[in-house]
């Protein structure tokens, strides 16, 4: 039966990027999606975004939300201080089975687990499972009616502390208005807008970046 894109992906990876090299593993997949076939990975233009807010942040803990097939969750493993905790959740089983397989290739395997399961059932469990206190960084980047309930959940779950940071892929496109407003005009959070364009294209798209206030 005809492979996924996912597969083809990962199957450029392993053709085209050197074991144990990250960046890389980066290229070859920007590459497969601007010569070969579009894919939903943050791209280079966001990912040079949250490139530079994880090195501002420096975080201890980190929750990715949508591994999809791992490229962010390499781009930000690459950049992690040895003994971060890092951990990234995702609905769909061969999506995960493809994105170990990439973040094995880049060889970061060790920085980063993957954990299949819906982000309504799991983030409730990250004390608990994994011994987690709070996350400094979040990265939203899963389907985008999960944005506002799952930032609920966090307060609810006391996962956030003063000065966490949340960075959300697609607030223009596909869009996630309902997350905007709420983080826009909460109190508890200090927001800024980063204009950027949906992955390998040139339509408009960009990011929000959320800091908690307590
Ligand atoms: O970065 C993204 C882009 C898109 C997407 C798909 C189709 C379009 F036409 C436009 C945008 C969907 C996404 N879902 C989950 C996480 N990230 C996504
Ligand atoms: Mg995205």
């Amino acid at each position: 039966t005809r492979s996924t894109r996912p597969q083809r992906m990962l199957k450029a990876v392993q053709k085209n990027a050197t074991k144990g090299n990250p960046e890389s593993v980066i290229s070859a997949i920007d590459y497969f999606c601007k010569h070969s076939e579009w894919a939903m990975n943050v791209g280079d233009e966001k990912g040079s975004i949250l490139d530079s807010v994880v090195t501002e942040v420096n975080p201890s803990t980190v929750l990715e939300l949508g591994t999809y097939c791992g490229y962010s969750t390499v781009r930000i493993a690459r950049l992690l201080s040895p003994g971060t905790k890092f951990i990234t959740l995702e609905f769909n089983p061969a999506n995960v089975t493809v994105a170990r397989q990439i973040i094995a290739h880049a060889g970061l395997q060790d920085k980063v687990t993957v954990v299949e399961g819906s982000s309504g059932d799991l983030i409730p469990q990250m004390k608990e499972r994994f011994g987690i206190t709070t996350f400094d960084f979040i990265f939203l980047d899963h389907w985008k009616d999960r944005y506002l309930p799952d930032i609920k959940l966090f307060e609810e779950c006391g996962l956030l502390r003063k000065g966490s940071v949340l960075l959300a892929d697609n607030v223009i496109c596909p869009g996630a208005p309902e997350y905007l407003e709420y983080v826009r005009n909460s109190p508890r959070y200090e927001s800024r807008y980063y204009p950027a364009h949906l992955e390998y294209t040139t339509l408009e798209d960009g990011m929000e970046k959320s800091v908690f206030l307590g």
